[in-house]
């Protein structure tokens, strides 16, 4: 068979960009190097759209979490992984978990059954010159297939190895604690978050730091830290000061309650264009997630903080994307190429999902000749998309899960128990607006 797009990567993403195509009645040559006696450092079988870690999507809750939102946008844009996501499931409260090799199972056999899909066992070592085609290949994309990327995009456009640092949503930081200045007041802009600490908490910070339960890494994660990304309680265990000649200095920051430096500060940088989202500096970290929200709630100013994102370490192959893809998550430089999937730098198994579906509608939308407006940002899939194309800041550019920080606040005085809902109908309404244009 002929194809009118190959898809490199039978994930989350590859998957669920296939069967978009092969709905809309094009033909799909799905590459995987899985079952052609390759494989990943974490997949453990040949099954396509295999979960390498947890068994579950996360909330299915669609009226207050933008996890469930995503579910039911994708489920009316008649997701596969989702439908075999609802027949697979198991019980799990609101979320939604599967039986991980059932579902597999389910989205291979729908795959392999499908007129217009043949899925080929092959590892792909570069990157097609012509052709439609959409890069799926997730965060453990294989070496040659990454060096050619890396060379299409940019080498430094290549992440490898990445820690991650915890993103805390703006209106739970309390700001009658913390206060705006440039970083360690150089520069005219106060660009930054601030929180101060007396002598006590940092020193109490420190040892929950160095006593806090770490996640375990397996044996293939065990690669070296880079000065710039090394997780904080790393950096905490060289000596009880060096945070304080790091990430942590306070030096010219006059607190406005006091007047003076504090004995240490936390910073906060802008993570996304409405300010909705914040990163906090060099916090990059492998401790338990439960054990950073614990410890990172004894910072004053952070005590009531709601985060949208904890911090972690774990390869991770993804590009830059907001200054790489163009809306339609076609590489600028190569339109024959659409990437898709958590190389775009979206972060889990839903997200990944997602941004293949919208990567299959675009490419059968080129196909037939007749451009497909991106979802609008007001929806789960469109602020997802938005974040990743353009609106996330290229320089610091970090996975990202869909969070309602990404969506454009609700305009006016909203009652805080309200404003989920808000979002939710909201992107309601805006799905059904786009689906009928
Ligand atoms: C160790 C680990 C644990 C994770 N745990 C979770 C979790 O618990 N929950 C969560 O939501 N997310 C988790 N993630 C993130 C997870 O990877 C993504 O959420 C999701 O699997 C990414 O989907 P994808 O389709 O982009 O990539 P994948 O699902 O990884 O699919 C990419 C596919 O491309 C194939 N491939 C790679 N290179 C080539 C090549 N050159 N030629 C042909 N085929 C190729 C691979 O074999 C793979 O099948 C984890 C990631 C890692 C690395």
């Amino acid at each position: 068979m002929t194809h009118d797009v190959h898809i490199i990567g039978g994930g989350l993403a590859g998957s669920e960009a296939a069967w978009q195509l092969a709905e809309a009645g094009f033909k799909v040559k799905l590459s995987e190097m899985r079952g052609s006696g390759e494989m990943t450092p974490a997949h453990q079988t040949d099954g396509l759209a295999e979960l390498v870690c947890s068994n579950s999507f996360r909330s299915d809750d669609a009226t207050s979490n933008a996890v469930g939102l995503i579910h039911q946008e994708m489920r009316t844009l008649g997701s596969l992984i989702l439908r075999e996501a609802d027949v697979h499931k198991v019980p799990a409260g609101s979320a939604l978990a599967v039986d991980r090799d059932r579902f597999s199972e389910g989205v291979t056999d729908s795959l392999i059954a499908h007129p217009n899909i043949t899925v080929v066992r092959e590892r792909v070592d570069a990157l097609p010159e012509t052709g439609m085609t959409i890069v799926a290949t997730g965060p453990l994309t294989a070496p040659a297939l990454a060096e050619t990327i890396g060379t299409a995009t940019g080498k430094d456009a290549l992440a490898f190895f990445d820690a991650i640092a915890p993103i805390v949503h703006f209106d739970s930081i309390d700001m009658e604690t913390a206060w705006m200045a440039s970083r360690w007041d150089k520069g005219d802009t106060k660009d930054y978050i601030n929180c101060p600490m007396t002598k006590d908490e940092y020193l109490a910070f420190h040892t929950g730091l160095i006593d806090g339960e770490k996640t375990e890494f397996k044996e293939w994660e065990d690669v070296p830290y880079f000065e710039g990304c090394m997780p904080i309680e790393v950096a905490a265990s060289r000596g009880v000061d060096t945070l304080r000649y790091g990430p942590m200095k306070p030096v010219g920051l006059d607190d406005p309650r006091t007047g003076r430096w504090p004995y240490a500060v936390v910073q906060l940088r802008q993570d996304n264009a409405s300010a909705t989202l914040w990163n906090i500096v060099g916090f990059q970290t492998k401790l338990k997630h439960s054990e950073q929200v614990r410890l990172f709630r004894t910072i004053p100013g952070l005590q009531n903080a709601e985060f949208a994102r904890l911090g972690g370490l774990h390869r991770n192959t993804f590009i830059r994307s907001p200054e790489l893809l163009d809306p339609t998550l076609r590489l600028k430089a190569r339109p024959n190429i659409r990437f898709a999937g958590q190389i775009t730098g979206c972060e889990g198994y839903v997200e990944s999902a997602a941004i293949g579906l919208l990567a299959g509608r675009f490419a059968a939308a080129e196909l037939g000749g007749a451009a497909m407006p991106p979802p609008p940002v007001e929806t789960a899939l469109g602020a997802l998309l938005h974040h990743i194309t353009g609106a996330a800041v290229a320089e610091t550019y970090q996975p990202m899960n869909v969070n309602f920080g990404l969506f454009p606040p609700i305009a006016g005085r909203t009652k805080k128990a309200d404003r989920k809902k808000m979002y939710t109908d909201r992107a309601r309404d805006a799905l059904t607006a786009w689906m009928a244009a």
